[in-house]
């Protein structure tokens, strides 16, 4: 038996309590190069512990299609972990809540074009999940010699269905 979860637009409000999402959103901080570029300042809240630094990686990951199985969610104790598409492309972002120390019922968001996350040190995630092909991300975390990840393997796995407003949105066909 399985466990539906409906996915719904990523905003920041919804994604406040895992971490941030990254894009423009308001007016920009600053107005910089001459005019032609709005600076959206510091938008993230990124740590890497005490141990760490950071680096930034390149994941080239398969993509997937509705619906998704969710049968394992991890975190980094360590460090936050922010996924920036860079072929623009919508990517599914899964993301739970801690419940004494294991993960509560998972929500999930389609991240639109343009929209990046920063999930923040010790939130339960799943793992990148783009939606399109190249699955091609830069990837903010903690480097480091000391472990930082951890996994929850779930007895029933989840569902993941795109909601209405996704399907609206136009979330779920190949850009
Ligand atoms: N393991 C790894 O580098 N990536 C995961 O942390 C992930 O969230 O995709
Ligand atoms: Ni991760």
């Amino acid at each position: 038996m399985t466990r539906t979860v409906i996915a719904q637009p990523l905003t920041a409000e919804a994604f406040a309590p895992f971490g941030d999402v990254l894009g423009v959103s308001g007016s920009p901080d600053k107005i910089i190069n001459a005019g032609r570029c709005g600076r959206f300042h510091d938008r993230a809240r990124l740590d890497f512990g005490p141990e760490g630094r950071a680096g930034i990686s390149i994941f080239e990951s398969k993509a997937v299609a509705f619906p998704v199985e969710v049968d394992l969610v991890e975190r980094h104790p360590e460090g936050s972990q922010a996924f920036v598409s860079m072929t623009g492309h919508h990517f599914l972002v899964v993301a739970a809540p801690d419940e004494g120390g294991r993960p509560g019922t998972p929500q999930a968001f389609v991240a639109a074009v343009g929209q990046g996350i920063n999930f923040h040190r010790g939130t339960w995630h799943g793992v990148l999940t783009p939606l399109h092909e190249p699955g091609l991300f830069a990837v903010i975390d903690r480097i480091g010699e000391t472990p930082n990840l951890e996994e929850y393997r779930f007895e029933t796995p989840y569902r993941v269905e795109p909601g209405p407003d996704v399907v609206e949105a136009g979330l779920i066909e190949a850009s």
